[in-house]
């Protein structure tokens, strides 16, 4: 065993036993939103927004600290962030990207001016790409690095935060991105050099961290929160035990450094996922505290067992990270308060903390008035997990018995929610034991490509991804509708014109398959959790998906049924109106599963099934109905692919399976289509083969292609829609670019097997810029078709 430096200094500090990695940033009402968007429209100032920001930062600290937080010592974090956690560290380091000089300038001073500029780009800049944030929802920009990009400590925001706290009382902890973390998840610009990787520079990124923390140190702050998810995932560019080798590195030049005056204390954080295997060697850095996320985590059983994890936290204090900060469900406290009190009676100095930051659940329970009751008593929302933390750490100091009532609560809502009527439905049950491989497979392909031909598709034929512009009267008709103001009959006949419109806009494009375009969609989840049994939706429950983005997860708290069918007025009407083939349009297993609050009383997979199971009657009614293509859409497949390695076979498993389940009833005149919204799923290829589908739609047009040759090497054989066509943008690309694209496409895979789509669905797009999008489409299709 290596010496413990900090173990030398009998002083090390403690934080108080209470405490969370993060809170939700956009206000209770969505108050930072509504800020924000009226400073972009030019409507308020920055000052007004500052003060805003401001009075929002100074609520949630108050909030907190009336939850059960200690107002002293680090425990109240400061996780505002007017955008994203990621890009603030970017300003912190003043690794403002070359490109964006003329952004900087622009800004004459303004660091949010800068901050915005990057984030959503200007009529000069294409903003920094966005992604998903490790296995979540919540999408971070990311940072781009070259041999040259600037670097320099910008602690202003920061420092202003400790600042504003310590005029209210409070000593609060602030948190950044860890180095290593965010140069792992940093891509190299356009102007770095062959064989460049952003981790080159971590060096010099350490330095300007360490001036951060002298500035924070400098400013009062006792504590600071590095958060290093890094360490738990598989799915970076370096492999994990590299990753560990790396934050030793990094923390052994920022723990390095006297604690007080250079630096404050530091709590490094491994939030989603397991860090079991690193939580010794993290123990033994110079840091004052370590947390590790024990929901999706283990306890290291042997180290335990053994005496090394004691040993390594000798004078490092660890965070139990054992109230779960991705679901809405009430913990099991007396389950928590045990796996805590393991490592406390193991002679560690051991506080309690969520497993990662509350910003991916809503706000507050009570806010949720229209939810059933009984159904409400078992959830817990942001505040509610705050006040969970605060019971655990006085269980955990004063003993369990000083909080036995509130174990005695907690367990009595569990028994509750576990004999409640819908939680376990017998007849759900018993078809999804019944469920057999057979109701796993098609046909073979060649024979579905045979029984298909009737459908008389073109080579290269043209489609789109489902959805059409959302545009504002389709807005203001479904809010009309909520509010009661019209009626079913009103509002049945409005979707049924916006349909016929958008099918005649489609022949008239000259399109080969058609869609009916969504309009009655709210949201591609919400709108099936509305209509399936064992689903609630919430009335506040806003999460943070980026920027000014929220969504409204819905609630899967019981067995999933479905008491009616749910598309198939709508399609059927559609194909009623033309000669041409609709598809019909569903959201996938998974994709349900992951942007909904999902229930933990059983695995995902169990759950994954039943719905399965409902869409798969679905697509029975949607057939029955003269639908003769039916498209799945699991953008999701990628986005729950497991950080650990050992979890993902498991995992690829399961979601193939349940989406040949939802889609294998269909005879094999039947032409299965599935969509996935993004590109990099080399990772995934094998599973996207596995899910079987005739055709799939897929991200392509940002990448130029990038994916199609991965998928010839592969031998892909079933058709394949690589977009030409960039959706994210209003932009309106000629017949010449999208040609170039489908050439692209053909020179790897056969014309038969090429579809010419977007990239995915056109609800965010207006309709002007759409229809000569897709006017373009259909003629460099035609180009490529007749050349
Ligand atoms: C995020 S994937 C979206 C697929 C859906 N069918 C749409 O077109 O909007
Ligand atoms: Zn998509």
């Amino acid at each position: 065993m290596t010496a413990n430096p900090s173990a030398a200094a009998p002083e090390a500090p403690t934080l108080p036993p209470a405490t969370i990695l993060g809170y939700p940033r956009i206000g209770r009402r969505r108050e930072l939103k509504r800020a924000i968007e009226a400073f972009w429209k030019g409507a308020s100032s920055e000052a007004q927004l500052q003060d805003t920001a401001r009075e929002l930062r100074a609520a949630t600290r108050a909030r907190l600290v009336e939850l059960g937080l200690p107002a002293a010592g680090g425990a109240v974090p400061e996780s505002f962030s007017f955008y994203d956690q990621v890009l603030d560290a970017t300003i912190a380091l003043g690794a403002i990207p070359h490109r964006f000089a003329g952004a900087v300038a622009d800004a004459a001073g303004s660091d949010l001016a800068v901050l915005f500029a990057l984030a959503r780009g200007d009529k000069d800049h294409q903003p920094l790409e966005m992604t998903k944030w490790f296995d979540t929802n919540y999408h971070y920009s990311v940072p781009e690095f070259d041999e040259r990009t600037p670097l320099a400590a910008n602690p202003a925001a920061l420092v202003a935060q400790v600042t504003e706290a310590r005029a209210q009382g409070i000593e609060s902890r602030p948190v950044l991105v860890g180095p290593v973390t965010y140069l792992l998840l940093a891509k190299a610009s356009a102007e770095a050099g062959e064989g460049f990787r952003p981790l080159d520079r971590l060096d010099e990124v350490v330095a300007v961290y360490a001036e951060l923390l002298a500035a924070l140190a400098a400013a009062g702050a006792s504590w600071v929160q590095l958060d290093e998810p890094a360490l738990v995932s598989d799915s970076l560019p370096v492999p994990r035990a590299e990753v560990l080798k790396l934050v030793e590195r990094a923390y052994a030049t920022l723990g390095g450094t006297a604690r007080g005056t250079a630096r404050p204390a530091i709590l490094l954080t491994a939030p989603y996922g397991d860090s079991s295997q690193a939580l010794a060697r993290l123990g033994a850095l110079p840091v004052e505290a370590v947390h590790a996320d024990l929901v999706r985590g283990s306890l290291p059983e042997s180290a335990l067992a053994d005496g090394t994890l004691a040993t390594a936290y000798a004078g490092t204090q660890l965070i139990a990270g054992v109230v779960d900060g991705r679901n809405i469900w009430r913990t099991d406290l007396r389950a928590a308060l045990a796996t805590a009190t393991r490592l406390h009676d193991a002679g560690i100095a051991t506080g309690i903390g969520t497993s990662n930051s509350l910003q991916h659940v809503p706000h507050d329970v009570a806010d949720e008035t229209q939810l059933d009751a009984r159904l409400r008593s078992w959830l817990a929302f942001a505040d509610q997990k705050v006040e969970q933390v605060a019971i655990l750490a006085r269980g955990l100091e004063d003993g369990t018995a000083a909080v036995e009532a509130e174990l005695a609560a907690a367990d009595a809502v569990l028994a509750d929610r576990a004999a409640a009527p819908g939680v376990r439905d017998g007849a759900v049950r018993e078809r999804a034991a019944g469920v057999t491989e057979a109701d796993r497979s098609r046909a073979a392909e060649a024979e579905r490509r045979e029984a298909q031909r009737g459908l008389e598709i073109p080579q290269l034929a043209t489609t789109t991804i489902g959805s059409f512009p959302q545009t504002t009267e389709i807005r203001k008709a479904r809010a009309a509708f909520t509010r009661g103001e019209i009626d079913q009959d009103a509002y049945d006949g409005f979707l049924r014109a916006e349909i016929e419109r958008v099918i005649r806009l489609q022949e008239e494009i000259g399109l080969d398959v058609l869609v009916h375009g969504e309009a009655e969609r709210n949201d591609m989840v919400q709108y099936f959790a509305e209509l399936l049994d064992g689903f609630a939706v919430t009335e506040h429950g806003w999460v943070q998906s980026y920027g000014t983005r929220a969504t409204r997860p819905s609630i899967l708290w019981g067995d999933v049924s479905r008491p009616a069918p749910m598309t198939v007025a709508w399609s059927s009407y559609a194909q009623s109106l033309t000669e041409r083939p609709v598809k019909g349009m569903l959201t996938g297993p998974v994709t349900i599963l992951a942007w909904s609050f999902v229930r933990d009383d059983q695995p995902l997979a169990d759950t994954a099934e039943q719905v399965a199971l409902a869409l798969r009657d679905e697509i029975d009614d949607l057939v029955e109905a003269g639908i003769s293509i039916v498209q799945v859409d699991e953008p999701a497949l990628r986005e729950l692919l497991p950080l650990d390695a050992d979890r993902q076979a498991d995992y690829l498993d399961w979601s193939v399976g349940s989406f040949r389940l939802a889609t294998s009833g269909a005879a094999n005149e039947v032409q299965i289509h599935t969509h996935l919204c993004y590109s990099e799923f080399g990772e995934i290829i094998d599973a996207v083969d596995g899910l079987d589908a005739d055709v799939t739609s897929i991200e392509a047009a940002r990448s130029r292609m990038d994916v199609v040759a991965p998928l010839g090497d592969h031998g892909y054989s079933r058709g394949i829609g690589p977009g030409v066509y960039d959706i994210h943008s209003p932009r309106v690309p000629s017949v010449d670019e999208q040609a170039e694209l489908i050439r692209i496409a053909a020179a790897r895979i056969p014309g038969e097997q090429l579809w010419v789509n977007p990239d995915c669905g056109l609800k965010t797009r207006g309709y002007e810029e759409t229809v000569a999008s897709l006017t373009n489409l259909v003629q460099a299709a035609r180009t490529v078709r007749g050349a």
